[in-house]
């Protein structure tokens, strides 16, 4: 059952531009950063109940995504971890294809695994842990 509700858009206007680009072309346009591949994740807000869109690197092993809140290592999480933590129910876009996922945080090993895994697609997560001392998170997408 897709998400419903009026869309706010994030303040990040780099975020912000990608993320609408990337759905008014159904993601046949802004779908990358550097080369790599990029979806378009969205949230209903923690506070709000809006619709939050933010595009985020693609990390993906079958069929399940992995969604970094790594704000390029700032201090604090992105504010999306929180809609995440409040409403799991997401929707991720991937190229043309969308569809609902439930997402999770996961912990030691399984996230190690995932850590890996998204190291691999965007190698500079490595370089943003170093840059902070909070662990960043990392959710677990399954389809509902
Ligand atoms: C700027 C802020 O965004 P944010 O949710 O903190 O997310 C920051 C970034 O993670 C976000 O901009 C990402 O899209 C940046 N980003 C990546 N960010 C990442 O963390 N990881 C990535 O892999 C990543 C890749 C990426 C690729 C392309 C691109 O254009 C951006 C990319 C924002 O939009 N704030 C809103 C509020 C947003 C929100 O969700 N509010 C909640 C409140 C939640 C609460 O406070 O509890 C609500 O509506 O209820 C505002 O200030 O009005």
């Amino acid at each position: 059952m897709p998400l419903t509700g009026e869309y706010a858009p994030s303040t990040s206007a780099w975020a912000r531009e990608q993320a609408e680009k990337f759905e008014s072309s159904n993601g046949a346009e802004a779908n990358e950063l550097q080369g790599k591949p990029v979806i378009l994740l969205t949230s209903v807000g923690a506070k709000s109940g809006k619709l939050r869109k933010t595009p985020l690197m693609r990390v993906e092993h079958d069929g399940e995504y992995a969604v970094v809140a790594s704000r390029g290592g700032a201090p604090t999480h992105p504010v999306w971890y929180w809609n995440l933590i409040k409403n799991p129910h997401v929707e991720l876009q991937d190229g043309a294809e969308k569809h609902d996922y439930e997402a999770r945080e996961v912990h030691g090993e399984e996230r190690a695994v995932w850590w890996d895994r998204a190291v691999e697609v965007w190698p500079a997560y490595a370089d943003y842990q170093t840059k902070t001392d909070r662990v960043i998170p990392v959710f677990v997408l399954t389809r509902r």
